[in-house]
């Protein structure tokens, strides 16, 4: 009776049963592929363990990119790496609420969908002309929140309730004083990203060190079967690490911006002379920020620019608590926030950046490599 009358209304053009919708809906998302490239433009759960099931039995090597979109040469490096190392590279592009504070830019967060499958279509061609890779980019992973989320988007407030991966006391430290939902929301969403794509290496950047460290220790602390891989920090010319929010900078903040780098370079120059105790290692980092903020401060306000430094720190590699000495054996990490404020007197016609320039949070770090 019930299927006779679902064959009836089926019968209708407009109508289909539930489920043949959805069977249609995936056999369409199935065959979506970045214009003139084969690499699929994955969306749901469904869809990559449909196209990940025969990867397994070939035992083809998949890896995995995490990003938030909006590419640029960092991610490009971290893809390049990937598939020197892996038959198929999955590059995941989704901006993950759950990171982002109820204060923060989620709602400007820069999102560059066509010019990232530009972007990927140009790099996939040079993979595939290189003889050099062991494979290309296979796929696209770019889910909705509902994907990601089944049970409901648990929000972005601290006492949030949800399901979470909560890594302490790494998450309370550095990025986390600041930011107290930043790495619960990315070890959740790398959690998820990873048991979704299953890959046996996955590739993350230098530039963020502290959810290097976390993605490292959730793998080991819950038995995950994957090589964590970590590309080093592209950059400018004039040393600023590349990242998707300087586009929020405009020109005048761009010129200043080297501040952070400029004093973590000053900080590992102590160090590189055999200087080991914190003090005088960051002093040297203090004083480049310090002296840089006086010359812009005798600056009027239609040229200056102004920043607050949130933290710099020297810390253990393993557990980013802060060292009182570097221990040579170890080594050591250098890292900075620093948030370059809203430029005031703005001129006319003046470059203020993505979203008129709003106050921006900039990070960067510089690996004291173990001497002894
Ligand atoms: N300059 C860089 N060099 C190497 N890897 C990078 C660089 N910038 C980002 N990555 C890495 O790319 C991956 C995706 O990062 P994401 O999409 O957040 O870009 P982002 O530039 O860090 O953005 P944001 O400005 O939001 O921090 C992360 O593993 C990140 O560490
Ligand atoms: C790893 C990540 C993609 C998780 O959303 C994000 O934190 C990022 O882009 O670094
Ligand atoms: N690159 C780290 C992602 C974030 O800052 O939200």
């Amino acid at each position: 009776m019930i299927s006779l009358t679902i064959r009836r209304l089926a019968g209708s053009r407009a109508w289909k049963p539930p489920l043949a919708r959805s069977m249609v809906l995936v056999r369409r998302q199935a065959r979506e592929t970045i214009p003139s490239t084969p690499i699929k433009v994955l969306r749901t759960v469904d869809a990559v363990r449909k196209w990940r099931k025969p990867q397994v039995l070939d035992h083809r090597i998949v890896s995995l990119v995490p990003t938030m979109g909006a590419l640029h040469e960092g991610h490009i490096s971290l893809i390049r790496a990937a598939a020197r190392e892996s038959h198929q590279v999955v590059v995941s592009i989704y901006v993950n609420p759950a990171q982002f504070g109820i204060k923060e830019d989620l709602a400007s967060y820069p999102v560059t969908w066509d010019n990232d499958c530009k972007i990927l279509a140009k790099l996939d061609r040079e993979l595939a002309d290189d003889g050099g890779n062991l494979g290309r980019i296979s796929a696209v992973f770019a889910p909705t929140t509902n994907e990601i989320y089944p049970s409901g988007f648990p929000g972005q407030e601290v006492n949030s309730k949800g399901s979470f991966v909560v890594m302490t006391p790494i998450s309370e430290l550095l990025e986390g004083r600041t930011r107290p939902t930043f790495f619960r929301g990315v070890a959740t969403v790398c959690l998820k990203l990873f048991n979704i794509v299953q890959p046996e290496k996955v590739y993350f950047g230098q530039k963020d060190v502290q959810q290097t460290v976390v993605i490292r220790n959730m793998v080991r602390d819950f038995m995950l079967p994957i090589d964590v891989v970590v590309g080093q920090t592209s950059r400018e010319p004039d040393g600023l690490a590349l990242s998707s929010r300087n586009v929020y900078l405009g020109e005048r903040r761009r010129n200043v911006a080297t501040v952070l780098n400029r004093a973590l370079k000053a900080a590992e120059e102590q160090y590189h002379n055999g200087v080991l105790d914190r003090d005088t290692i960051l002093k040297a980092a203090n004083s480049v920020i310090a002296d840089t903020l006086n010359e812009q401060m005798a600056l009027g306000p239609e040229q200056r620019v102004k920043y607050e430094v949130d933290y710099i720190s020297l810390a253990d590699p393993s557990t980013m608590q802060e060292v009182t000495n570097v221990d040579p054996k170890v080594g050591g990490i250098l890292s900075g926030a620093v948030k370059m404020l809203p430029v005031e007197a703005p001129q006319p016609g003046e470059d203020l950046g993505h979203s008129d320039g709003p106050a921006v949070r900039l990070i960067d770090n510089i690996v004291l490599e173990p001497s002894a």
